[in-house]
């Protein structure tokens, strides 16, 4: 792939000039230079092909290989009925505390299945047992994550007389207090006892720190920061290891497991990064789009947000492409275009053919053809591996012509000065907000997991994905409304809801956060 056709001379001025004068005065945001240099390019490979790393990494495997069987028998060894659910449930859940778990994830299915077929005789009828309650809580949030339809009335006998949940009916349970803390965050919609056990464990928990030993306070601030339902698994991994070994009762296999394994992603992400910096140094975002946020680092760390596995290390590079040139799509609409070029770009993009690249400015045609090389690319990848997964790349392409159009919806009701209403502006900005996108391009290169089906599904503007592009767009523009008003830039879900309702701008974040909540109840909802 020709990764310098962005390497030209910079945007001649005088084209520049003379959109400016016909439009409008080009805003400017200030966006500070990329954090990181070349610092990822010094972790540089031949090749990031997961079997062929260095020897010193060969050794790390080996011995990674070794220790993942122990902890694979760990998981399967035969058990009293007595004990099983309990050391197997904590196993589960240590294990995915330390983020290894995308390794056993058939054992792990097996052990839960095996609970579940004897659920509910599994739990353990004696009321008095304290840890009868800790099973009780971590059991109902393994089976809730990976969508067991359980019912959450068994929670409903820790609670006390006056039915509530409260220190006397939790006492000093710290690992079971902490199991419903976990469990409470997969409610649905009209489960109010999960909502009470969320509201009372929260502020338990804090109320608990300072009376807690080292150990137990970072367990519960680990928690209270991030709960399993909402953490980036790998970032998670790396703050609860050192707390683990803090912990005397740990297990010195799991652990090593956890450090081997933590380490050797590490390095793979690295090489991944030093490859995809390559690419990114060929676009030379501070000439050709001084305008435009330079993040990709920041853009890959969200993506290994989506997937850090190593199996999905082509998924990942093109949706990492994908989102740094959206980073220079977004703020070419909210920052530099004119609404001229914007019409030029918008149009472009639609047809989807390099020749259309010669009608743009400069900068824009530098973005376009990167744009339409980095599905090109994927393509050629795709047809060498699996010429049947290219029905993927068209399901791509049309969420993001989708995007760049409601893009394009949002810059003229800017230059227009029109604030829509808060239904008017979700309609366009839950499309902006890139969700559908990210989703549907999140797919390409999972391989036959992601049928036919899945991508049918992505598009159809399931309610999953909706949820979560109301999540990212109230939260987007909760965070950034102020800056980008001060900068010019169209009206945020905050501004829209302020001049709708006359109220101030704390109580629609007030009536954005309900909003929210409700939004991961779907998202509960939608795993089941
Ligand atoms: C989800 C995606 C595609 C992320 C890429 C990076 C990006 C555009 C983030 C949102 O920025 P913003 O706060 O400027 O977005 P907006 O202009 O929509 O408010």
């Amino acid at each position: 792939m020709d990764t310098n056709y962005c390497n030209q001379e910079s945007i001649p001025s005088e084209n520049v000039e003379v959109v400016e004068s016909k439009n409008h005065h080009r805003s400017s945001a200030d966006f500070h230079p990329s954090v990181w240099g070349d610092f990822f390019l010094s972790f540089s490979s031949q090749s990031h092909n997961h079997s062929e790393i260095s020897d010193s990494s060969k050794i790390n495997e080996e011995e990674l290989e070794h220790m993942k069987e122990k902890v694979k028998n760990m998981l399967q060894e035969k058990e009293t009925p007595n004990n099983y659910s309990v050391k197997k449930l904590d196993l589960i859940d240590t294990i995915q505390h330390l983020g290894v778990a995308y390794h056993f994830e058939s054992e792990i299915e097996a052990v839960l299945h095996n609970i579940y077929d004897s659920y509910p005789e599994f739990i353990p009828k004696d009321h008095e047992d304290a840890n009868n309650f800790r099973v009780v809580a971590l059991q109902f949030g393994l089976f809730r994550q990976p969508g067991y339809s359980i019912s959450s009335d068994v929670l409903n006998k820790f609670k006390d007389e006056e039915g509530k949940f409260s220190d006397s009916s939790m006492g000093t349970n710290l690992e079971g207090i902490l199991s419903l803390y976990e469990a409470a965050h997969y409610g649905v919609h009209g489960e109010n006892i999960l909502d009470e056990a969320l509201k009372f464990t929260s502020s338990y928990l804090e109320s608990l720190l300072p009376t807690l030993n080292h150990l137990d306070a970072s367990k519960v601030n680990h928690a209270l920061n991030l709960p399993v339902q909402k953490a980036l698994t790998r970032v998670a991994a790396r703050l609860y290891i050192p707390i683990y070994e803090e912990d005397e009762s740990h297990d010195s296999i799991l652990l090593k497991f956890a450090k081997l394994d933590f380490n050797f992603l590490q390095k793979l992400h690295q090489k991944e990064l030093s490859d995809i910096t390559k690419w990114w140094k060929g676009l030379n975002c501070p000439k050709n789009f001084p305008f435009a946020r330079d993040r990709l680092v920041e853009c890959y760390f969200w993506i290994s947000g989506v997937y850090f596995e190593p199996k999905y290390a082509l998924a990942r590079k093109f949706l990492t492409k994908v989102i740094s040139i959206t980073t220079i799509l977004d703020d070419t609409y909210d920052v530099h275009g004119t609404l001229e070029e914007l019409t030029l770009f918008t149009n472009a993009i639609d047809r989807w053919e390099i020749k259309e690249a010669a009608e743009l400015p400069s900068y824009m045609k530098c973005c376009y053809e990167a744009l339409l090389d980095v599905y090109l690319e994927m393509e050629k990848e795709l047809g060498k591996q699996d010429e049947s997964r290219l029905f993927g790349i068209t399901y791509a392409k049309e969420t993001m012509k989708q995007l760049v159009k409601a893009y394009f919806e949002e810059a003229k009701w800017y230059y227009s000065g029109y604030v829509p209403s808060v239904e008017e502006y979700l309609k366009v900005a839950l499309i902006t907000g890139a969700y559908t996108m990210l989703t549907t391009n999140s797919f390409v290169g999972m391989g036959e997991i992601a049928t036919k089906e899945a991508f049918e599904w992505a598009t159809n503007q399931p309610l999953l994905v909706r949820a979560a592009s109301i999540i990212c767009r109230l939260t987007d523009d909760m965070v950034g409304h102020e800056f980008e008003q001060e900068r010019g830039h169209v009206t945020s879900a905050v501004e829209c809801y302020v001049k709708q309702n006359g109220t101030s701008k704390q109580e629609a974040y007030a009536e954005f956060q309900k909003i929210i909540t409700n939004a991961w109840k779907n998202i509960n909802k939608e795993c089941l």
